[in-house]
């Protein structure tokens, strides 16, 4: 069962940070949930976070909480790769290891424990609901993320439908089979053999997708260094979803926005309230 780290009043609901034994990843986690108030059932949002991050950076830095709770929804925020677990080379780079899970069960042996996919789409959704009980509606979940984690968002919608009622992204990264921080990161978790990539690729998943007509919508800064030097791609995404009638997205272009939580946090009462219309 989790245990409660710290809990703070936020917007006349609470903001509490629990730690957990994940038998899927074989170490202690952290994760962050916020209910609002009332009494529920309460639908859920996820929100996977980026690159170098931790549960904490949406919950101090997104300002989620206040449209969360005019709107009635529980958001959970899981932290980004398994801690302490302490393989060779994990702590070596920002972008692969500890903080860059990239939201996939690894099959190369020394990375087996990075099993992020599987545990932010299962383990963690049943330890929620068995922790938060007639608090959340686990039949209504919807997930959010940022960059790493927009692409977290993207493939975990694409890839069980029906589970989520709809997706939307920040920054996403849009094409990792492309970009440099998914070429990294899929040959080191995956191995080299690219057909394998395809099943956690946003932009192949979207030339794919067979389920219920899926709601997305992706905003993306205009000065984000990290548009700018190809690593979230967001057209290729964009060109693949536009071949296909099941997915209905919407992609904004935000001027003068950069790559921060200062962007994540100017869109996020848009992104919880589009969440909202269909829950
Ligand atoms: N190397 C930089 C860049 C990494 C970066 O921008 N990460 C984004 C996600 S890809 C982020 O959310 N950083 C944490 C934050 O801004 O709170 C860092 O260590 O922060």
């Amino acid at each position: 069962m989790a245990q409660e780290v710290s809990s703070n009043k936020s917007f006349g609901g609470v903001q509490k940070v629990y730690s957990h034994e994940s038998k899927v990843l074989g170490c202690s986690m952290k994760f962050a949930v916020y209910t609002p108030p009332g009494d529920g059932p309460f639908p859920v949002l996820w929100f996977l976070s980026g690159l170098t991050c931790t549960e904490a950076n949406c919950v101090q830095k997104g300002s989620f909480q206040q449209s969360a709770a005019a709107q009635g929804i529980v958001v959970i925020c899981p932290d980004t790769s398994p801690r302490g677990i302490d393989i060779e080379g994990d702590n070596d780079s920002w972008d692969f290891g500890t903080g860059a899970g990239f939201y996939v069960n690894a099959t190369e042996e020394k990375w087996k424990p990075y099993r992020m996919y599987e545990y932010v789409t299962e383990e963690l959704p049943s330890v929620c609901a068995a922790l938060l009980g007639d608090k959340a509606n686990m039949a209504k979940q919807s997930i959010t993320g940022h960059s790493m984690g927009g692409h977290g968002a993207l493939i975990c919608a694409m890839k069980n439908p029906s589970k989520y009622q709809s997706v939307s992204a920040f920054s996403p990264i849009c094409a990792p089979m492309n970009c440099p921080w998914g070429q990294k990161a899929f040959s080191g978790y995956l191995g080299e053999d690219k057909s394998t990539w395809e099943a956690y690729d946003a932009s192949k998943l979207a030339e794919k997708y067979s389920g219920p007509k899926l709601k997305v919508l992706i905003d993306q800064g205009s000065v984000d260094d990290f548009l700018i030097k190809g690593q979230l791609l967001p057209e290729q995404f964009v060109a693949a979803a536009l071949k296909n009638d099941q997915l209905e997205v919407e992609y904004r272009l935000q001027e003068g926005y950069d790559h921060s939580y200062f962007f994540i946090s100017s869109f996020m009462k848009d992104h919880i309230e589009f969440h909202a219309k269909f829950f």
